[in-house]
């Protein structure tokens, strides 16, 4: 697999999420630590939006981070402008280029796809900015269209190609069909662009990955429009972990950097979300917890300190007796197992009417006052 690039776009599809509306601060400051973390490029919101966005995007262009920074055009000259007043030197550029698309905001006149795409690229490559140029609803495109668009792109100018699947309708298998078919006639980098209204955007940008996409767009916590992006945590673990990508991002960060845009956003995460959610190393079941406390590695696919977090066993409905006994003797109360058996029926009682797991001073107070010391 090819060295893969991440374009993360939570301060533009993240924040295109319904009710989401970071403060300038709160973008300034989110692009300050993911640059920290080492993303390498980030796309931090739509300049033709003015007033307050336009003010944070030239706070960020300031800043002197490392990342690139780049801005969301639609194919408009005066995007472009807005683009270059705040101080941008990278612009994304997007058209549409599916029937439905198009018959929506051009009246279904293709002509126009390529008459603006090629007055807005050219303006840009003009002003010496680099362009990038989406697709918008690429996997609902007709195929040679979109290839027709793509190469007119690259002769204007274009450096990169967003493939979008705007309203997340790809599976693994279809994606991979397109976006091979597209690496194999086009001479520049491709980027993902994937939503999760199915579930299937991480699954989706990595099947573009394997096809030969070399770039990827993601958001912290997959925030972003309807049902959200790929995450970029999910992405760059699995890149990490899964494929042996070297890539130079400290994911020790990823809590920090989960927190801050559930803050921001307003949402919070879900326990359950994949790498940052707060269950991903919490422990309850019997078997687990018994494995756990022999290798971590039984119940746990990378070290929790990997993505800033802590491994966590916590007594409840589903515990075992081994269990029970470790959390007991750690505060110094010794019992048989046939006295822990006891204690776990009255665990699981209690775990039932208050429908969580207990604390330690609960599961104490279950011991037989005899017992405690
Ligand atoms: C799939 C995506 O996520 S695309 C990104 C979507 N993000 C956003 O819309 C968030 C930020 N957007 C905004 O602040 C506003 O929509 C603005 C500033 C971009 C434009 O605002 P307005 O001028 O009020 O227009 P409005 O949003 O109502 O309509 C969009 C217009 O852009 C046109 N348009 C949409 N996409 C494109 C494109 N890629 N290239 C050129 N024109 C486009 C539409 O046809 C419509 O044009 P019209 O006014 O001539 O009918
Ligand atoms: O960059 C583009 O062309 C559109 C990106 C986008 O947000 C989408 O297609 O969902």
């Amino acid at each position: 697999m090819n060295p893969i690039h991440i374009n993360d776009t939570t301060l533009r599809d993240g924040e295109q999420a319904a009710g989401v509306a970071f403060s300038v601060e709160e973008k300034v400051a989110l692009a300050v630590l993911m640059d920290e973390i080492g993303i390498p490029e980030l796309e931090v919101g739509i300049p033709a939006m003015g007033n307050d966005e336009a003010i944070a995007i030239s706070k960020i262009c300031q800043l002197g981070l490392k990342a690139d920074i780049i801005g969301w055009n639609r194919a408009v000259r005066s995007d472009i402008e807005a683009s270059i007043a705040c101080g941008l030197k990278r612009v994304h550029i997007s058209i549409p280029v599916s029937e439905i698309q198009i018959s929506a905001k051009f009246g279904g006149d293709c002509r126009r796809v390529f008459d603006r795409l090629r007055d807005a690229v050219s303006f840009a490559v003009d002003r010496g900015l680099f362009v990038a140029v989406g697709g918008e609803d690429s996997s609902r495109a007709d195929e040679s269209f979109l290839l027709d668009v793509v190469l007119a792109a690259r002769e204007w100018g274009a450096g990169r190609f967003r493939f979008c699947d705007t309203v997340g309708i790809l599976d693994p298998g279809t994606t991979a069909r397109m976006v091979g078919n597209l690496a194999r006639s086009i001479p520049i980098p491709i980027e993902m662009h994937t939503h999760n209204d199915f579930g299937l955007a991480t699954a989706n940008a990595l099947a573009g990955i394997q096809a030969g996409a070399t770039s990827v767009n993601t958001t912290v916590n997959g925030l972003g429009e309807r049902a959200g992006n790929a995450a970029l945590e999910e992405i760059v673990m699995i890149l990490k972990r899964l494929y042996h990508h070297e890539l130079a991002i400290d994911t020790r960060r990823f809590r920090e950097l989960s927190g801050l845009v559930a803050i921001a956003s307003g949402y919070d995460v879900p326990p359950w979300k994949a790498i940052v959610g707060e269950n991903t190393f919490v422990h309850e079941s019997g078997i687990h917890a018994h494995g756990v406390l022999k290798n971590p590695r039984t119940y746990e696919p990378f070290s929790p300190e990997e993505v800033g977090r802590e491994r966590k066993l916590v007594v409840g409905k589903h515990s075992g007796r081994h269990l029970v006994l470790n959390v007991l003797e750690q505060n110094g109360i010794h019992l048989s197992h046939e006295e822990a058996r006891s204690v776990l029926d009255e665990v699981r009682s209690l775990s039932i009417r208050v429908k969580r797991g207990l604390t330690t001073e609960e599961l104490i107070n279950l011991v037989p006052a005899g017992r405690k010391v």
